[in-house]
């Protein structure tokens, strides 16, 4: 979906381009990339979603990043700077920007949204995870989620040594049973940070 990387950027400087697939109405999976890209792209599938970032971008709306940041309008204005394009996306289509083609684009970020894609394992990469999540809420609606298990992650990404663990609160899953971040660095598989521990109240796990 996105062009090859490009080779302006250099390991570890300011790179030029990346691509949020499934961004969703939110931002705060682009505040830290903001600050080494040049540019980005979001996508979504849903219009309204689409519509939201539009809006935030055209100052039309009240942001809420669920958390309290310092210097937030500072990061606010930096962030919508650099996002250039908001893109209708589907994963399920072969060209998933139909007929949008995008320059050389460095990295690609995608969060908590293939699993919202697929509805099977059957060709999925998993970027960052909430294990056992079946479903998620945007109040008052419901939407599904495949439920996926640490042996399988482990066992398709070829994870057998894990060497770093680390605890880091994301935002709580309604249906998770342990919230996972996983980190693959390029060239080194075995470098993975695995979150485990954010059990829910009981009612809202996920049935096996
Ligand atoms: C759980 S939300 C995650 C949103 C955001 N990335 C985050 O981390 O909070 C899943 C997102 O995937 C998007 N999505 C679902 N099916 C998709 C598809 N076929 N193609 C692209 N995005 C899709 C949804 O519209 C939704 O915004």
């Amino acid at each position: 979906m996105a062009g090859s990387p490009s080779t302006a950027s250099e390991p570890g400087g300011v790179k030029n381009a990346l691509m949020n697939v499934g961004s969703g109405p939110i931002i705060y999976q682009l505040l830290g990339p903001c600050k080494i890209f040049k540019e980005i792209t979001a996508s979504d599938y849903r219009d309204w979603n689409c519509q939201e970032l539009q809006n935030w971008l055209k100052n039309e709306l009240e942001s809420d990043s669920g958390v309290e940041l310092e210097n937030w309008a500072e990061k606010e204005a930096n962030l919508s700077r650099i996002i250039k394009q908001v893109l209708k996306c589907d994963l399920h289509k072969s060209n998933s920007l139909d007929t949008v083609i995008l320059l050389p684009t460095d990295s690609l970020v995608s969060s908590l949204c293939l699993e919202a894609a697929c509805k099977d394992l059957k060709r999925q990469l998993v970027l960052s995870r909430a294990l056992g999540c079946s479903f998620y809420m945007i109040d008052p609606k419901r939407f599904s989620s495949l439920v996926l298990r640490e042996e399988f992650l482990r066992e398709a990404l070829s994870i057998r040594d894990i060497t770093g663990w680390r605890h880091l609160s994301l935002r709580k899953q309604p249906s998770a049973t342990t919230v996972l971040l996983l980190i693959s660095f390029h060239g080194d598989p075995h470098l993975c940070h695995w979150e485990t521990g954010l059990r829910p109240p009981a009612s809202h796990r996920a049935t096996p």
